[in-house]
């Protein structure tokens, strides 16, 4: 099975950190988020020009947080500190030094949605769908990744994607500004899109990601992401939620 989450540099200056858990959709659990955490920061000393958080196989980028740690018993406290990890994982994708990009091998789901919008450009496979899909099964988004995506596309429908729940096509998603590139299938290995940014110096790409993040308010950010852990986890006994996590369970039996 190997690693869960791997980190490695490609010869061309750019680091690519992947998700390692197809057999489980790469839903991320506690042990993946300790290691997201240890692998950004290896990857912060590497002087790169870009970072790539990738999942691996060809189904999912990311299925969301692992729904047996994140699972219907837990108290609203103790979600709230279990969620809470992963949103200073995605806060450290934020303050990476240099453009971190999300490509999207697969479709994405919950906490998996959360993981891309942390990152500063999302570029996707062809016929892949995304669903911050969190409100229906009666929680938030619980990482902080629904206040990022007010920070990504337009307030109102990021409102109503989060209230919908609904689970969206790669092109209405680039319609919206989501998505930056949607890429075919047979040119998704050849990478040639990864060109413009290979193209570029390091120090080119720290300099863009420095005047980037400093659009974004840090300490109002954190606050609002904070608060959306709580949002979240104040929701984690609702009998919707438990409900929902009980029938996920039972989905296969
Ligand atoms: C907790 C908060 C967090 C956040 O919002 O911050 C969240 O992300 S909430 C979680 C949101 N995600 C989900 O609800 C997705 C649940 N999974 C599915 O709907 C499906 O598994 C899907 C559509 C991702 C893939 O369906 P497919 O038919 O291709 O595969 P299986 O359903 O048979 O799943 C294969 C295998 O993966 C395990 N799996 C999938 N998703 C998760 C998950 N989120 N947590 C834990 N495990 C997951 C599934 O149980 C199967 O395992 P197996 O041992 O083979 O039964």
């Amino acid at each position: 099975m190997g690693e869960l989450i791997t980190y490695e540099r490609h010869m061309d200056d750019y680091g690519i950190i992947r998700l390692n858990r197809p057999e489980k959709r790469n839903a991320i659990s506690m042990e993946m988020t300790a290691l997201l955490k240890d692998k950004i920061q290896k990857a912060e000393k590497d002087n790169l020009k870009f970072l790539i958080i990738t999942g691996a196989g060809n189904t999912m980028f990311a299925a969301g947080g692992d729904l047996s740690e994140l699972h219907g018993e837990l108290s609203s406290e103790e979600a709230y500190f279990r969620l809470f990890p992963m949103m200073e994982v995605l806060e450290s994708i934020l303050y990476f030094p240099v453009p971190v990009i999300a490509k999207l091998n697969g479709n994405a789901l919950g906490g998996g949605c959360e993981l891309a919008t942390a990152c500063d450009i999302r570029i996707a496979k062809e016929n892949t769908k995304f669903g911050y899909i969190q409100s229906t099964i009666g929680i938030l988004p619980g990482w902080g990744g629904g206040a990022l995506l007010y920070e990504k596309v337009q307030p109102s429908f990021a409102l109503d994607w989060i209230t919908r729940g609904d689970v969206l096509s790669v092109q209405e998603l680039k319609d919206r500004g989501w998505i930056h590139q949607i890429i075919e299938e047979e040119s998704w290995e050849d990478e040639k899109y990864l060109s413009p940014y290979i193209e570029k110096s390091a120090q080119q790409m720290r300099l863009l990601k420095a005047q980037y993040r400093a659009v974004i308010q840090p300490e109002e950010l954190r606050r609002r992401m904070v608060e959306e852990v709580k949002a979240s986890a104040s929701l984690w006994e609702s009998e919707a939620h438990k409900k929902a996590l009980e029938n996920f369970s039972l989905r296969k039996k």
